[in-house]
């Protein structure tokens, strides 16, 4: 549950502890497809499914930084934000988060054509995403700076699924984890400078109670994503024109 702020405005300490606490309730290391994925409980076809289900985000995230910046008229959140779309969509030599990701379902042996295209991807997966690339559209900026904020928890689990898979599974090396190396240094630089925009500028109880609101909505996207890959592929409700493992 979200702290509830009363009439009088949080000072941003407390803001911070209150947008911090959201992630020890409702972030999707909590959910147990995790477990399962991480602990080395599924085969490689139900990890071939979170990979290919899971590149419909990481290609949406530039989409969705470009949609911020798009609509910002500071230019010094501009020039910090911009990096977040070379690190997915790569810029020069370096070919990005969205090639590591692919290098990771080659790794997997699924199809690149395939995965890419995102049809084999889940209806709920792709709603999810497109609701976080909506969110971040239409909604005041601060929320949707807010929003970004699920990744102040990301690098444990990133450090989990690193080691748990690396452990767990006989298909998984250093090549196919590298783009969660890479997420190690970027998720918490980027964390910290959403952090300090929100503490900065939520300063009304509504802005405070709309920021800790965008990042549980962002939970939401997260946990409905795993939802719907336990639905289908641990439960075994594949939906019409999903990706079937062999
Ligand atoms: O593997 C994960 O659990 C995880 C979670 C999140 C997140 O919390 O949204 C991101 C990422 N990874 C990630 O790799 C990434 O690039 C990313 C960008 C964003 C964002 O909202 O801008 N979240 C995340």
């Amino acid at each position: 549950m979200n702290r509830p702020i009363a009439s009088e405005p949080l000072s941003p300490e407390a803001l911070e502890a209150a947008l911090r606490a959201v992630g020890p309730e409702r972030y999707h290391d909590l959910h147990p497809f995790h477990d399962l994925l991480h602990g080395g409980k599924l085969t490689k076809g139900q990890v071939q499914a979170w990979a290919l289900n899971r590149y419909v985000y990481q290609a949406a995230i530039p989409r969705k930084d470009a949609s911020l910046m798009g609509r910002c008229d500071d230019r010094e959140l501009r020039r910090e934000w911009l990096h977040r779309i070379t690190d997915h969509d790569g810029f020069g030599e370096d070919k990005g988060g969205v090639e590591r990701w692919l290098i990771l379902t080659d790794g997997l042996g699924l199809d690149r054509d395939y995965v890419v295209s995102q049809e084999g991807a889940l209806p709920a997966t792709k709603f999810a995403v497109e609701a976080y690339v909506h969110f971040v559209r239409e909604k005041p900026l601060l929320e949707a700076v807010a929003s970004s904020l699920t990744e102040l928890f990301a690098p444990s689990i990133h450090r989990q699924r690193i080691a748990g898979m690396l452990a767990n599974y006989d298909f998984i090396d250093e090549r196919v984890v590298a783009y969660f190396r890479r997420r190690l240094d970027q998720a918490p630089k980027d964390a910290d400078f959403a952090l300090d925009y929100v503490k900065r500028n939520a300063r009304t109880v509504a802005e405070q109670k709309g920021a800790l609101a965008a990042l549980t909505f962002k939970t939401e996207v997260l946990w409905a994503q795993l939802d719907a890959l336990h639905h289908a592929y641990v439960c075994g409700a594949i939906p019409p024109g999903a990706f079937r493992p062999e």
